[in-house]
């Protein structure tokens, strides 16, 4: 199954050897790309429709699943990630309360509007230029209701370049971002991809789509993260200090003068003792507790999030990682509506 994106692309290509006229390919995969967006679009209008009708709400978690796992540099399990959170999110181990006490049950405080189709347009031969902007687009037609806003399940890291760049544009202006980490992310071109999931805040600095970026967790950090971490300004918090620095994480306060904040999560921030289920694992990291500690103190308009790199094919068998990744989604949640 995890080979059915590579196969496709390899049989687009076997077409183009045939001389198979390109417009063709090219017609066909407009069609399969305007009906990912249509699905994407109609769903958002109805849940948009619903959160309204039911009224009171001033913004809402609507998630948006993008199943992607090839930008990664190791593994490629996070593809298989949002059905597993989902999964857990309605586990009935748990209930549908969060800590505070909002309940996921109420369509004004969480909504979904499924997956975009990333196999299947693939599949299709389409590229990451073209998938990236679809990404965004899909993206766009969330916040296009209000008062959704998307909450977004990874997928690896690369998913926060075009999700960032699409809050951005549709806004009008840079955010603020909170990012939870064990890695920087911020190579130019890790391998010489530039959609790497190791480069996707290269890509969003370079594009003006933040003005401070936090990066959180941080414990695997090589000279040129540290460089382009320089380079573009960025606020690096590192676990070796994280004992001194816990008081300012635990009260902070950002979004002022921007369009709002952003907050991605990748799951690897927590030491692997909380989260086995990554591709990289990563030990020193933070506690479950210490992540909740930053996210329920923070002081924000958070207007999307993201939670990344939960590579189900790594977690154990009683799904303890999914778990963890459902809870940050649902304190999220918890955090975005109101
Ligand atoms: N999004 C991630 N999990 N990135 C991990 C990047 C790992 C990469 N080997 C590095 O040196 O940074
Ligand atoms: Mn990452
Ligand atoms: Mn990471």
């Amino acid at each position: 199954m995890r080979n059915i994106g590579r196969m496709g692309i390899h049989y687009m290509n076997r077409l183009h050897a045939a001389n198979v006229p390109a417009d063709l390919i090219e017609k066909g995969q407009k069609r399969v790309i305007e009906a990912s967006l249509t699905l994407i679009r109609e769903r958002a209008k109805l849940k948009g429709e619903l959160v309204r009708a039911l009224g009171g709400a001033f913004a809402s978690s609507s998630l948006l699943g993008v199943p992607l796992g090839h930008n990664s540099s190791f593994l490629q399990g996070p593809a298989f990630a949002p059905p597993r959170i989902r999964e857990a999110i309605w586990c009935g181990s748990t209930n549908a309360t969060t800590e505070e006490g909002k309940e996921l049950n109420d369509p004004r405080v969480l909504t979904d509007v499924g997956d975009v189709p990333v196999q299947e347009l693939r599949d299709c031969g389409v590229d990451d230029d073209r998938l990236m902007h679809i990404i965004s687009e899909s993206v766009k037609l969330v916040m296009e209701e209000d008062p959704l806003r998307p909450l977004v399940l990874g997928g690896d890291h690369s998913i926060s370049f075009p999700v960032v760049r699409a809050v951005s544009e549709k806004l009008g202006g840079p955010v603020d971002i909170l990012h939870l980490d064990a890695h920087p992310d911020i190579y130019h071109a890790f391998e010489g991809n530039k959609y790497s999931h190791a480069s996707s805040f290269a890509r969003i600095m370079e594009g003006g789509y933040a003005r401070r970026l936090l990066q959180v967790g941080i414990r695997s950090i090589t000279s040129e993260g540290r460089e382009q971490g320089k380079r573009f300004g960025v606020e690096q918090f590192e676990m070796r200090s994280f004992s001194k620095d816990r008081d300012l994480l635990e009260n902070l306060k950002l979004g002022e003068g921007v369009k709002g904040v952003y907050i991605s999560l990748d799951v690897d921030c927590l030491d692997p003792a909380f989260a086995p289920g990554v591709s990289h694992i990563e030990p020193g990291g933070l506690s479950f507790r210490d992540v909740l500690n930053i996210l329920q103190n923070l002081q924000a308009n958070v207007v999307a999030a993201d939670v990344v790199e939960f590579n189900p094919q790594r977690d154990t068998v009683d799904g303890m990682t999914a778990m963890v990744a459902a809870k940050l989604v649902r304190e999220l949640t918890a955090k975005i509506s109101k």
